[in-house]
C-alpha cells in the first residue's frame, strides 16, 4: 500500500522547516500543505486540537505535533535511510539535552535582543552570549553537532542558522561574532550551504519583511505615551 504522508506548516516556520528538513534527509515522498495562520484550516483544528499549531505530519491518516516530535518520528519510521541520531544511547541523551535547551533557553534568549532595545537589549545580549557559549562548547572538534554530517541537533538547532542573521540585519546588532563564536559561525554556513537546507531556506527577503512587522508592534509598545 503506497504511503500518505502530508505535512501542514508555514512558508516561514522555523518548526515546520525541522520537519522539512527530516523528511528530505530520508528521502520521504510527502505532500505540503501551507496553512494561513490567521484562518487556520479544518485539518490543522482537527490534527492538532491542543496547540492548534504547524507543525503537523500526518502518516496514513495518523497525526503527529510538535516538531521535535515529529523529527524523532520520522527518524523511527523511516530508519534505513540517513539516521538522524547515534546509536549510543549517551550521544542520544545529549541530543535531546542540547535541542531542549534550544528551544527552552536559546531562542528566547536570542528573541529578547530583537524585541528588546537600550540596557534591557544589552542584558539580553549578555543572557544570549552565555547560552550560544555552551553550543560553541558543544561544536568542539565536529563538523556538525551531529559529527561529520548533519543529525537531529542539527535540525533542532537550524533556526540559528537560517533567523539570526534576519535578526541581527534588521536590528544592526552582531548576536552571533565569527570571533567570539567561530566554531558556530562555521557551522552556520556549513549547515546553510548543505544541498538539503538550502532548497528549502526561505527568502532572504521575505523573511526580513516578515520579522520587521513582527517587531513593530514590540517598537510601538516601547515609545513613550
Ligand atoms: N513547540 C512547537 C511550536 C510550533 C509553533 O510555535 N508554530 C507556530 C508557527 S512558527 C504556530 O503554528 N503558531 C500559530 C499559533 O500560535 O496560533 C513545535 O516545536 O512544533
Amino acid at each position: 500500500m503506497a504511503e500518505e504522508v502530508k505535512l501542514l506548516k508555514t512558508w516561514s516556520s522555523l518548526f515546520g522547516l525541522r520537519a522539512v528538513w527530516a523528511l528530505k534527509l530520508k528521502g520521504v515522498q510527502y505532500e505540503s500543505i501551507d496553512e494561513d495562520l490567521s484562518n487556520k484550516s479544518p485539518l490543522l483544528l482537527q490534527s492538532n486540537p491542543v496547540h492548534k499549531k504547524v507543525p503537523v505530519l500526518l502518516h496514513n491518516g495518523k497525526s503527529i505535533s510538535e516538531s521535535m516530535v515529529i523529527v524523532e518520528y520520522v527518524d523511527e519510521t523511516w530508519k534505513q535511510k540517513y539516521p538522524l541520531l547515534s546509536d549510543d544511547p549517551y550521544e542520544r541523551a545529549r541530543a535531546r539535552f542540547w535541542a531542549k535547551f534550544g528551544d527552552d533557553k536559546g531562542l528566547s534568549s536570542i528573541w529578547n535582543v530583537f524585541i528588546k532595545q537600550g540596557k534591557e537589549q544589552e542584558e539580553a545580549i549578555g543572557e544570549a552570549s552565555e547560552n550560544l557559549k555552551f553550543l560553541e562548547e558543544e561544536l568542539k572538534g565536529k563538523k556538525f553537532f551531529g559529527g561529520e554530517k548533519i543529525g537531529l541537533l542539527d535540525l533542532a538547532l537550524g533556526w540559528l542558522a537560517n533567523l539570526v542573521p534576519v535578526l541581527e540585519e534588521i536590528i544592526g546588532v552582531k548576536i552571533i561574532d565569527k570571533k567570539k563564536f567561530p566554531l558556530l559561525s562555521a557551522w552556520m554556513q556549513e549547515f546553510a550551504e548543505a544541498p538539503t537546507i538550502k532548497e528549502t531556506w526561505p527568502p532572504h527577503d521575505k523573511l526580513l519583511t516578515k520579522f520587521r512587522a513582527t517587531r513593530e508592534p514590540y517598537l510601538a509598545a516601547a515609545q513613550p505615551k
